[in-house]
């Protein structure tokens, strides 16, 4: 067990008109209420708080005419307490409290002191503990796509953030984009990241991969490594990303939070937390096409996002029509798959275990990746993933996934792999063969239900570090060529058999939906780069953790 830290302060000082006995080591701030007499009495209330250090948001001396200020924004202030007190006395320290899943929120707590000089002595001392931890961010580039979701972004921004941004001594540069991709080709270009701590994307998914789009290529152009080529081992990004969510999905935030809740990403952003992510680079032909961090999916995903697309105009609802359609149309591709296993790392698909805040998959995993990768680096010729690993599946299929990440969203709790990883530099390949519409829909309810969705006779899963997908009559791009226009009339009656369900006619491609976007190509080399960024985020919290932190005079 750790021992507690040294105290630093120790003194009696009063909340409201109760006297408290506060004391502060370089982890704790405890305030614990003075019993006047040492019975023990069995209905008196919890008397003792404790607020983690790193978790202090700021301090603030209370000033004279403080009682009379005006406050600009008091929705997420929680304790009203400083009306008719010596101002000059006090001192007010804002933290983090944990409320219902996973949600956090701002709290303040006022103390009032016998002196002057020792209220400026408790002052000085928390902020000195605050400017000691280096991972707290202190200038940071802001990004607000005003028409993400229902086009709050910017509200969101200015009533939620800002103010939580102030307060913690956050300097930011703001940049509302003007249209899409706007964020992504500044960021490759102009932007004077040096000058910052991180990235702050205001937006849903799509706003969120333009970013790592724009941090991810400049950080390999600056670095003299190019990212058209599949082989090169990627530079990870120095620059964090902090993501409030302004979209309308915000899976990646729901994914790493644990909750879509613009408080509770600053309030992650300004303690400074740190969760690495690894990212998917897709290539085509030895050229760049995208970066994934969530899922990619050919046939049924594919094909819901590419009907979804041409329903834009229904709003959320269009991604359930299209995937009834899409399910009653049960379409399948032939297709080879190639993949290399993940090896000698711990965790399996099938793991009843979740990876959650502190993962330690994802530490294990990601320390082997990175001393391989620099036993590769000392000597290149060893440098050879294809060396016999490479295992082909070639087949009918209806679905081909592959999630980095659980992919849980409300939407389905469980996610398309429940025990996938966010940093162990794998990604979980799932095919899903040709099978009744039957047996495709028990897969189907499996995301929501209790039952492992992959104990299934047609469904095979893969936790793979690299893999290739090749439709049938695509072996290569110039025959992709070939075909696209020897077999154009053919196209067409795929098409017109898409919109007719009763022809059992499969068209030859579906596309790649990569993290909601469609792909221009259908064969496409995949590579998972192990923690190439760092989100301002810890993982979803097991209950646990904060239960003893908020309780941590019981320990
Ligand atoms: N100023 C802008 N004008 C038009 N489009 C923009 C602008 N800024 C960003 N975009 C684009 O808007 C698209 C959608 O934005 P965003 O992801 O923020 O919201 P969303 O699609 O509603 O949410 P989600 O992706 O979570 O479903 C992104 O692909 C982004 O490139």
């Amino acid at each position: 067990m750790e021992r507690p830290s040294r105290q630093l302060l120790l003194s009696e000082l009063r909340i409201r008109n109760t006297a408290y006995d506060v004391s502060l080591s370089r982890s704790l701030l405890t305030w614990k209420r003075r019993v006047s007499s040492p019975v023990y009495h069995p209905f008196r209330p919890s008397v003792c708080h404790s607020v983690s250090v790193s978790e202090i948001i700021s301090v603030r001396e209370e000033e004279e005419e403080s009682s009379s200020r005006q406050r600009d924004d008091g929705s997420w202030k929680k304790i009203k307490e400083r009306e008719g007190k010596d101002c000059r006395q006090a001192f007010t320290v804002l933290y983090v409290e944990r409320s219902r899943q996973h949600r956090w929120r701002c709290a303040e707590v006022t103390f009032m002191c016998p002196d002057e000089a020792l209220c400026q002595r408790w002052v000085s001392i928390i902020r000195e503990q605050l400017n000691a931890i280096a991972s707290r961010p202190k200038r940071l580039l802001v990004y607000i796509n005003p028409y993400g979701g229902k086009r709050q972004g910017k509200h969101i921004y200015e009533q939620k953030v800002a103010p939580l941004f102030a307060q913690a001594g956050i300097s930011t540069h703001v940049i509302v984009t003007e249209y899409a991709n706007y964020a992504r080709d500044h960021l490759k270009t102009e932007a004077e990241l040096k000058t910052f701590d991180g990235v702050v994307c205001v937006g849903g998914d799509g706003m969120f991969s333009e970013i790592i789009h724009g941090l991810i290529w400049r950080t390999q152009i600056d670095g003299g490594v190019d990212p058209n080529c599949p082989e090169e081992s990627l530079l990870p990004c120095s620059l964090r990303i902090g993501i409030i969510p302004a979209g309308s999905t915000d899976c990646i935030c729901f994914a790493t939070v644990g909750t879509n809740d613009p408080v509770t990403s600053a309030l992650h952003i300004i303690v400074g937390d740190s969760q690495p992510m690894d990212v998917c680079s897709v290539h085509h032909n030895n050229t760049f096409l995208r970066y994934s961090v969530s899922l990619l999916g050919y046939g049924f995903y594919g094909d819901v996002l590419t009907d979804s697309e041409r329903k834009r105009w229904m709003g959320p609802a269009r991604y359930d029509l299209s995937g009834v359609k899409m399910f009653l149309t049960h379409h399948y591709y032939e297709g080879t798959v190639s993949y290399l296993p993940a090896r000698g790392i711990v965790g399996t698909p099938r793991d009843a275990a979740r990876c959650r805040s502190g993962c330690v998959v994802c530490q294990h995993n990601g320390q082997l990746l990175s001393e391989k990768a620099e036993r590769y680096k000392v000597d290149e010729a060893s440098d050879n993933e294809s060396d016999g690993e490479w295992r082909t599946i070639r087949g009918k299929f209806l679905a081909i996934n592959a999630a980095s990440m659980s992919c849980a969203c409300p939407r389905s709790p469980k996610g398309l792999s429940p025990a996938a990883h966010l940093a162990d530099g794998t990604t979980d390949l799932i095919l899903v063969r040709k099978c009744s519409r039957f047996n495709f829909l028990r897969h189907l309810l499996r995301h929501t239900s209790k039952d492992d969705q992959f104990d299934l006779t047609f469904v095979e899963v893969h936790r793979v570090r690299r893999f290739r997908f090749t439709p049938r009559h695509c072996q290569s791009d110039s025959d992709l060529e070939l075909d696209l226009q020897e077999h154009g009339k053919r196209q067409i009656f795929s098409q017109i058999c898409r919109d007719h369900p009763a022809c059992s006619c499969a068209p030859a491609y579906s596309s790649w939906n990569c993290d909601g976007e469609i792909l221009t190509h259908t064969a496409i080399d995949v590579r998972v780069h192990c923690q190439l960024i760092k989100l301002f985020a810890r993982g979803i919290e097991e209950p646990t953790v904060f239960e003893d932190l908020t309780n941590p005079c019981a320990i």
